[in-house]
This record gives C-alpha cells, structure tokens and sequence, in this order.
C-alpha cells in the first residue's frame, strides 16, 4: 500500500504540493486529475522518490520511501514520465530490456532466460513487437510512449506510476493501453496511479480520482462522487454538463462551448415543416432537434432532423427494412427518426397549440391495422426528466382518447405494442424543466393530443 501523511514538497524557490493525506491500494487504479499547474507531476515526483518531501511522508507497504535503495525501489515501483523529444539512439529491444535492470542477478549482472521472457511478453502486450529492432527515433510518438511502457511494465512492478499515458495515442491506441493496465490492475493485483487530462477516460478507468487543484486535494473518491458539474466548473474555470456514460456507471463530462450560437435561434416548429405525400409524411427541421423516441429507426435519446413515416401495406417494418427507406428517398440515416406502417395519406392529423409555457406541433397517424404513432415538436429547451414526462403525458391523452372514443383495438385499448411516441424539442426559447399533467406543457400536451386523436378518429366517422 502507498501512503502519503501530510506530505509537503515542490522546488527551491517554490512549494507545490501542499497537506496531501490519502493512501493508495493494492490492486487499485487511481487516477489524479487537475488544471494545467495543480501539482500533478510534482506529486508524481514525490511519490516516485524523484523529488524529496519537504514535510510528511510517503512509505510504500510501510516503509519509508528514502529507506528503499535504487534498486530495490525500481523492483516495486516504475515510473512512466511524460514523453520528451529526447529520442535516445537505442533499438526498441534494448529500450524495453533496460526495464529489467533492477532484476539482473549477480556480480556480471547475468541476463537470464527469465528476462528474456519478461521482455518478450511486454512487447506483444504492448503492441510492439513488430518494430523491436526499430531504433527508438524511427517511431512515432505513441509508438514511443508504448515501448517506454513496455520497459516500465518490464520491471514487473507493484506500482506503476504514469504521466498521462495516453498523450499521444489514438483513440485505439488509448483504449488498448488502458485496458491493458486495468486488466493487469484486476489479475495481477498491479496497483496504478496515472495522471489524466481526459477527465472522461479517467472516470471509466479510475477505481477512485483524486482532483486536485493548487496543490492541495479538492475532491478524493469513487468518480461519481469527484466529478460534480459544480466542482469541475469551479476547480477548471469551464461550463461542462454531466451525463452518464450510455452502457457503464460512469459520469462523463460534456463541454458546452460558450460561443457556439444556436442554429435554432429564430425559427419555431410547425406545420410548415410538415410534408404529407401519399406514401409518407415527414418532418423537416432545419436543424438537428434534442429527440426522445420509442421506436424504430434513430430510436432512443439522440439529435435528428427527420422524422419520417412511410405508408406500405407490404411492409414488414423492421429495423433491417428502414436502411433501405431511407436510402431511396435520400434521408441521412444519421439524422433521422423513421418509421414505416400500412395505412395512407388520409390516416394523418395535425394540431398546433400553444399556451403561455411553450408551442407545440402534434401529430397523429394511424395505421391501417392501428397502430398510433405521436409525434410532438416543442418549442423550448427541454430537461430530460422533461421528455420523460413528454412521452408519458402523450401516453396517458392517447389511452383517455381511445377510452372515451370507446375504440377498442387488438390485442386490447391501452398498452399497444406498435405504437410510437416521438418527442422532439429545438432546445431554443423558454425552459422547459418538466412535462406532467399538473404543469403548463403537460397540460398542453395532453390537449393537443387529444384533439389530434379527436379530429382523427371524427374524420374515420365522415
Ligand atoms: N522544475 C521546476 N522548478 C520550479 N517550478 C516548477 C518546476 N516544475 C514545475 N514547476 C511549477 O510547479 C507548478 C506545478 O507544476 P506541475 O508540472 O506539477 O503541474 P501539473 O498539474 O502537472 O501541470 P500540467 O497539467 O500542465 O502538466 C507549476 O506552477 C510549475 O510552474
């Protein structure tokens, strides 16, 4: 275990680190973040013995850092530094085989079979064994900072200590690197404490983070807990938005640029937009909306400019069919909300409503065999608690309708499998923080879809 007691240190002239308390673990991998001059290199260096601490103490499995000699040292610890231009006139081979220097045995430092398999193993982990007889200033930059890894790994540490490892690696590249460390952190109980710039790939990867800002610790935890909108914007001086990451428990963090202008600034959604053709209606923004859809092509939470609903009585409507939809009819499948149904032109309503909170275009199909797709295009910038309650107040107008129509569907009124509710708002204008029955935009809603429906099913009546 690494622990660090009120330790104190920095340069001559300067002291950096300040009253720095925590312990790292065994089998841990902790991450350290902070704004460019937090200290984080200058911990680094304290902990890696490079530097000494001016007050406190840093032991390693309970022993005093300075007790250790260099080489004893370098059989627990191996340090990954940032990458320097500084390309030294070595092969790739002999850069990796000088991490075994703490393990070479004897008065004639005698290179072993042992050795030789260890170097071996790092390359190919490393993705490096192709060049190995590369001098090292024949190599890119991230092919560089892979063999410098290489040698760390080399040394077969208990710590690793790294420099944003992942400064000039791609995206690849970086994923490979630390999935590589995270999984020698879970089978050989490898303990890593690696500095990120990228406080994403340091909340996916860190068991804990340690944010530090002006030398000293601002937040210490598990990430969710260290990376708050409000204590990112305060100790970065920036507007981020948090999110969390769509398939694991992990916030990430979205920079909300400050002078991006709104593409949406100036125009409203309606029925201008709309196009209803006999084979298909579709709506055309002429920017990207925020969307929230239950169905089909571009469903789920995304940005999209078309939603479209093509009539076919032919059609299967499955996700494998809509490719080919879109295709024909020129729509980016990137950007569009699709749907397809048996039915026609004449199964179509709209309805524009507004009241004092927000304006809003609903519209209604109905297909032949009855199944009801909603769409509603709002105008005001939505929460996401906000499309939630959309698309349950849309919900709950279109079953009352149906209930007080007295419309009676297979398999049965209410829960439809087939049917679809698309939420779309321009995220420009009023606030809209919520959408429930007891608020303005849920009232509106629930009044627009109701007519919409009304007008629908009064027209089947003609
Ligand atoms: N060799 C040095 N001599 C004197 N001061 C230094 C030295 N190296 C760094 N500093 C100063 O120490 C402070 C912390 O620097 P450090 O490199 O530890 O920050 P950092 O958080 O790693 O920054 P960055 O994100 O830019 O890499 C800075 O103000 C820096 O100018």
């Amino acid at each position: 275990m690494l622990t660090l007691k009120s330790v104190a240190g920095g340069y001559d002239d300067k002291q950096v680190i300040q009253d720095m308390n925590f312990s790292v673990f065994p089998g841990e991998f902790f991450g350290i973040l902070g704004p460019n001059g937090s200290g984080k290199t200058t911990l680094l260096k304290l902990i890696s013995g490079l530097l000494p601490c001016s007050d406190g103490s840093i032991q390693l499995d309970n022993q005093d850092l300075q007790q250790f000699s260099t080489k004893a040292l370098a059989r627990k610890m191996a340090v990954l530094p940032q990458l320097t231009s500084h390309a030294f006139p070595y092969t790739v081979r002999d850069t990796v085989a000088l991490g075994r220097y703490a393990h070479l045995q004897g008065v004639f430092q005698t290179w072993t079979a042992e050795d030789e398999r260890v170097v071996e193993t790092v390359m190919e982990q490393t993705h490096i064994t192709g060049f190995q007889h590369h001098l090292l200033q024949e190599l890119s930059g991230g092919e560089q900072q892979r063999v410098f890894l290489a040698q760390a790994l080399a040394q077969e540490p208990a710590v690793l200590l790294l420099d944003e490892p992942t400064n000039h690696l791609d995206l690849a590249y970086q994923k490979d690197l630390l999935d590589l460390l995270k999984r020698m952190v879970r089978e050989q109980h490898l303990t890593v404490v690696a500095i990120f710039h990228d406080v994403n790939l340091a909340s996916l990867y860190g068991d804990r983070l340690l944010l530090m800002h002006g030398g000293q610790v601002k937040a210490l935890g598990r990430p969710d807990g260290v990376l708050t909108e409000s204590v990112v914007n305060d100790v970065y001086q920036t507007g981020v938005k948090k999110n969390p990451h769509p398939s694991m428990a992990k916030p990430q963090m979205h920079l909300i640029p400050s002078d991006y202008p709104s593409v949406t600034k100036g125009f409203r959604l309606d029925a201008s937009m709309l196009d209803v053709q006999p084979e298909r209606v579709t709506f055309i923004s002429p920017a990207p909306l925020r969307t929230f859809a239950s169905h089909g092509w571009g469903s789920g939470i995304g940005w999209n400019r078309y939603v479209v609903q093509w009539f076919d009585a032919t059609c299967s409507a499955d996700i494998e069919t809509m490719g080919d939809y879109l295709a024909r009819d020129g729509f980016d499948p990137a950007q569009t909300i699709g749907m397809v149904t048996a039915g026609s032109i004449d199964n179509t309503v709209y309805y524009f409503g507004e009241n004092e909170a927000a304006s809003l275009l609903t519209v209604v199909t109905v297909g032949q065999e009855g199944t009801i797709s909603v769409w509603l295009f709002i105008n005001g910038i939505m929460t996401d608690e906000a499309f939630m309650q959309a698309m349950m107040t849309a919900a709950e107008a279109k079953t009352q309708t149906l209930r007080e129509l007295g419309v009676t569907r297979t398999p049965s009124i209410g829960p439809y499998p087939e049917d679809r509710i698309v939420v779309a708002a321009l995220q420009y204008g009023p606030n809209l923080p919520g959408a429930g029955m007891t608020i303005d935009l849920g009232q509106l809603i629930h009044d627009c879809v109701c007519k919409a429906l009304w007008k629908r099913m009064q027209s089947n009546d003609d």
